[in-house]
């Protein structure tokens, strides 16, 4: 990596769709091996700042750098060396367990020993074995979870991206899932989660707050529960929306 030990590295990033500006003046340094929390409400911003951390949606405005490359001009740089998750689960939900895996190192251009070994390994970390034979349209909201997790490791990432990967799993499901995101962590993969959940939040290394496109405070969630005098992260939420809730800046273009 370029820089020492920054896995993302951002200044005044931001990006307009016509004169609507989504997120504005995104500036925050993410230590290698930390768990960053994304949180706001839904639209402000989260999914369009990560579509460009990702290198797949282009900054109009700022600077930043993901695993000491650039976002602008070494996008697919960017993306060989990133495991993304989406909301929806990119599965093919016609295929089975070990068939979607299969498709997945295809993907990333895996072959022969190489290949067996990675997947051996994903499927024993993630626990899939016994579910290898299932068609994935079976599987419940968490084992799809868990498959696509597995999917977006096989390729040895070192920054894991996930964009509100729990949406709609149950409690044991969730918990199951954040043990192995702490355990890859621990292991030095640096990750990115956009949560709604605020227990979720509480065990990331730093969150960032976006409301209205902008990244409103970035610290340790101690940090900043202290700073604004609040107990737990829900209060803080609920103290930030109030706080900043009189109009959505981003909406005067459009008026
Ligand atoms: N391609 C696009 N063209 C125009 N506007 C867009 C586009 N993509 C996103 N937006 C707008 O940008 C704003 C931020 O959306 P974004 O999806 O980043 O929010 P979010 O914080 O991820 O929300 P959620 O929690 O609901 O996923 C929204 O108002 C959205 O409508």
């Amino acid at each position: 990596m370029g820089k020492t030990e920054l896995a993302i590295d951002c200044q005044d990033l931001g990006k307009r769709f016509g004169n609507y500006t989504a997120v504005q003046g995104v500036t925050f340094q993410l230590p290698v091996g930390s768990i960053m929390g994304f949180v706001g409400p839904n639209g402000a911003g989260k999914t369009t700042t990560i579509r460009m951390l990702c290198g797949v949606l282009m900054p109009t405005e700022g600077h930043a750098t993901v695993l000491g490359f650039d976002v602008k001009t070494q996008p697919e740089e960017i993306k060989q060396h990133i495991g993304y998750m989406s909301q929806k689960f990119s599965l093919y939900e016609d295929l089975t367990v070990r068939e979607n895996i299969d498709f997945y190192a295809g993907i990333y251009n895996l072959t022969g020993v190489l290949a067996a070994e990675r997947k051996r390994q994903v499927i024993e970390r993630i626990g899939l074995n016994e579910r290898l034979p299932q068609l994935v349209h079976s599987l419940s909201g968490g084992w799809k979870q868990r498959v696509a997790l597995a999917c977006a490791l096989l390729h040895e990432p070192k920054l894991l991206v996930l964009d509100e990967p729990t949406a709609g799993v149950d409690p044991v499901s969730r918990r199951v899932f954040w043990q192995i995101i702490h355990t890859l962590a621990r292991e030095g993969m640096t990750i990115l989660v956009s949560t709604h959940y605020m227990d979720e939040a509480d065990t990331c290394d730093y969150l960032g707050f976006v409301f209205y496109g902008q990244l409103i405070a970035f610290g340790t969630p101690a940090e900043m529960k202290a700073k604004e005098n609040k107990a737990n992260l829900d209060d803080l939420f609920i103290h930030y929306v109030e706080r900043e809730a009189a109009d959505d800046p981003r909406n005067k273009g459009k008026r």
